[in-house]
């Protein structure tokens, strides 16, 4: 069996990153919708665009706390020959006056306060004097200089108008979106659901987490990295049972996951050894395989594949190529199923900070530090580069895209990076 294995999968035809992550997103299904209220719809994505059912500020906003005037009335006024005027009401923010300010007359009024009619501006405390009580035993203040039309009034419908789109279908819902819905007296907002994607790990030298060490045995890294991940990325990680070396079980649990959840997610058995037992799964299944080779270091075995629709992601089993095929695309389906926009992982120029001199025929996703000096990226290669170091993503906070080529790159070249 292992023979024949072998020389089917010596034949894999490896595409490139973007072909494949190209092929990830056109198979993107979204998920149903759901009403969440919107505390529950942090990091969601909105399903229905929003509208503004009124305009923002809805009344003539003070911008300052002092008093609400005619303009033409302080058009003379200067420190040296202040103008004095009645201040016929007292109007804090949440109060409307039932006045109407006539020439001569202005209403103390504090920040967030709805403008009277009559007046057209606000001068701030700082540019007047209490005037004291007059003759007719009003209370009056001095103005000390000129404000002209509209000053320190926010006119309505300045900041949004009614009818205006304010949230659009597939933003991603953070503080400020909390804000705008808050602000507009949305309650509950439909979002897409969340994917629930299982977790297979594999491989008969894996131990759990809280087992005391054997020798030649590891613990099931990469089963946790994933699961954190995919909370990262947005959806439900459900960890299933590790599988051994047992093609058999594999098939059952791999179909029978695929059943259940929307996406399922293996780690290990993908490449070309005797027990690379998902690499078997995916020759004997009744499902479409996509890509099971990629132009890419680490995670050239990553393996992408659709069964009813429903995707699978066999990533390697080396750590570092687990983490970088999850996020290469592992995320942006998660994301695009929730109702993100499709596209492929952000990525930003950087400087490379030293020579990367190794000749490839992959991309290579180089885990760095990037940092910003003298207001420039730079990008620097961060501990050891191997497939199967774990350490190393401790340390990075980018993944620097090195493209393939001959003799590799000198310092100081420009690289695409991915931010962590
Ligand atoms: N003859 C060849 N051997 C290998 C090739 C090749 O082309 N020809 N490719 C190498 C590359 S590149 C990679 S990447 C790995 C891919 O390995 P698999 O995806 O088949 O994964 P496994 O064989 O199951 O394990 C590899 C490695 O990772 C460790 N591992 C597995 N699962 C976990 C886990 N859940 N937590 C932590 N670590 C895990 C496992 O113990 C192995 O050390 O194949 C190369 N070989
Ligand atoms: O995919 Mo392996 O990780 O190319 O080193
Ligand atoms: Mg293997």
């Amino acid at each position: 069996m292992s023979g024949r294995k072998n020389q089917q999968n010596f034949m894999r035809k490896a595409i490139s990153v973007e072909e494949a992550t190209q092929i990830v997103l056109s198979n993107v299904h979204v998920m149903v919708k759901e009403e969440l209220p919107i505390m529950q719809s942090v990091g969601r994505f909105l399903a229905v665009e929003v509208v503004a059912p009124q305009p923002v500020p809805h009344f003539r906003r003070s911008g300052m706390d002092g008093y609400a005037v005619i303009s033409s009335d302080t058009s003379q006024a200067t420190i040296k020959t202040p103008v004095t005027i009645k201040v016929v009401d007292n109007i804090p923010a949440g109060n409307v006056s039932q006045k109407v300010i006539k020439s001569g007359e202005c209403a103390r009024i504090m920040t967030g306060g709805a403008v009277p009619d009559g007046a057209d501006a606000v001068i701030k405390y700082e540019m007047t004097e209490e005037g004291g009580i007059d003759l007719d035993g009003v209370d009056t203040c001095r103005i000390k200089g000129a404000v002209t039309p509209e000053m320190n009034v926010s006119p309505i419908g300045i900041e949004v108008s009614e009818g205006e789109i304010i949230l659009r279908t597939g933003i991603r819902i953070g503080p400020g979106e909390i804000a705008l819905l808050a602000m507009f007296g949305v309650a509950t907002v439909q979002v897409y659901r969340q994917p629930r994607v299982a977790i297979i790990t594999t491989g008969a030298e894996l131990l759990d987490v809280q087992a005391p060490l054997e020798p030649g045995k590891i613990r099931n890294s990469n089963g946790y990295m994933i699961a954190a991940a995919i909370m990262d990325y947005g959806g439900i990680p459900i960890m299933l049972d590790r599988i051994p070396d047992d093609s058999e079980l594999a098939r059952t649990q791999v179909m029978s996951a695929l059943n259940t959840y929307d996406v399922v997610v293996t780690t290990g058995g993908v490449s070309v050894g005797d027990h690379d037992i998902i690499y078997d799964v995916t020759q004997t299944w009744d499902g479409d395989l996509k890509f099971n080779r990629l132009l890419m270091r680490p995670g050239s075995p990553t393996t992408y594949g659709l069964w009813n629709g429903k995707p699978l992601f066999a990533l390697s089993g080396n750590p570092s190529a687990c983490f970088v095929g999850a996020r290469l695309f592992l995320r942006p389906a998660i994301r695009g199923m929730m109702g993100a926009e499709l596209v492929p992982e952000q990525r930003m120029t950087a400087i490379l900070t030293e020579d990367y001199l190794k000749s490839d025929r992959s991309t290579r996703f180089v885990r760095g530090v990037l940092s910003s000096v003298d207001g420039m990226l730079q990008a620097a290669p961060v501990g050891l580069d191997m497939s199967s170091v774990t350490v190393s993503l401790r340390d990075a906070n980018c993944l620097i895209c090195i493209p393939g080529s001959p003799n590799g790159y000198k310092k100081g070249t420009l690289v695409e990076v991915i931010q962590l």
